[in-house]
């Protein structure tokens, strides 16, 4: 039996595992399994997946992110937050702004203490420029251009689809009523939609007014989740895409977790601001043989 160190932290209800790579050392060919027994709520810890916090030659810290069915996202908002939150609190870090490198590209997270210095409540990150180009994002389609309010036919019905990257895929679809979304009829359609070949996380948003939204997503590799992060950056675009918010003005996402406050800024980059929290460390016994 292999013994490993974790944290369990949370932004805004997407919990995941965290272990600290820096201390504990797991071989590539354990990750996808390790991801989908640690989150597993009768028989691991419980977690929407795991996130290595990595040493990294390109950056102050790395962060890599698996989903609970142990396939690997090249980035996560929730994720960013929280490793933030503990690169800064365990020492990783020694200043309140530094670099994070992910899968998809590097970006600079902030940290807001309390008072005494020590804990992060809060942070922010510059998540970078959303990719817009549909064959980057990646989506299936006729004409080479941009997704935004495109007709959408699934299951019999009409919706209208705008897709973003943030380094991950995601498509947005506008609901009068966010308590009346498809979420669990249509997210685990959507996500595996062959026009999606590397597959899509789903949000479903009511825009409130250009300064608030609601939002409900449905996640590539874990399912409905609470929060997003870069869900949340994805819809801000989206709405500023299809003239609902405007560029620059911060917009407060509420999640089925709380809230995020989002801005696509003037110079492209999408700003991220929300907390990070820690639940609990322990050691999870592995019992398998690798
Ligand atoms: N919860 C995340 C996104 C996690 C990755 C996603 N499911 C994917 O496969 O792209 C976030 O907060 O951004």
């Amino acid at each position: 039996m292999k013994e490993i160190h974790y944290t369990k932290m949370h932004g805004l209800g997407n919990s995941y595992i965290y272990i600290n790579t820096f201390e504990e050392t797991l071989a590539e060919s354990e990750l996808i399994s390790l991801a989908i027994k640690v989150s597993n709520k009768n028989t691991g810890i419980g977690s929407d997946g795991l996130i290595l916090i990595t040493p990294s030659d390109q950056a102050d810290v790395g962060m890599r992110m698996f989903n609970k069915d142990g396939s690997e996202g090249k980035t996560c908002g929730n994720g960013l937050r929280c490793v933030a939150k503990y690169a800064f609190e365990h020492q990783l870090v020694q200043n309140e702004t530094f670099a994070i490198e992910t899968k998809a590209g590097m970006v600079e997270a902030y940290v807001h203490l309390n008072k005494d210095q020590k804990e992060v409540n809060e942070v922010t990150i510059d998540m970078g420029a959303p990719i817009l180009e549909r064959q980057l994002i990646p989506m299936l389609g006729e004409k080479d251009n941009h997704v935004v309010n495109e007709r959408f036919e699934v299951e019999n019905e009409t919706l209208f689809a705008t897709a973003v990257s943030m380094g991950n895929p995601h498509v947005i679809f506008f609901v009068d009523d966010i308590n009346q979304a498809p979420l669990y009829e249509l997210g685990p359609v959507i996500t595996n939609d062959n026009r999606f070949p590397e597959g899509v996380n789903v949000e479903f948003i009511e825009v409130i007014s250009e300064t608030e939204m609601h939002f409900r997503v449905w996640e590539r590799g874990s399912g409905v989740t609470e929060a997003c992060g870069t869900g949340a950056c994805a819809a801000t675009v989206a709405s500023v895409l299809n003239g609902q918010s405007k560029r620059n003005e911060p917009v407060t996402v509420h999640l089925a977790g709380g809230d995020l406050t989002i801005t696509w800024a003037h110079d492209g980059k999408v700003w991220m601001r929300g907390a990070a929290e820690t639940i609990t460390t322990g050691i999870y016994f592995d019992h398998s043989k690798h």
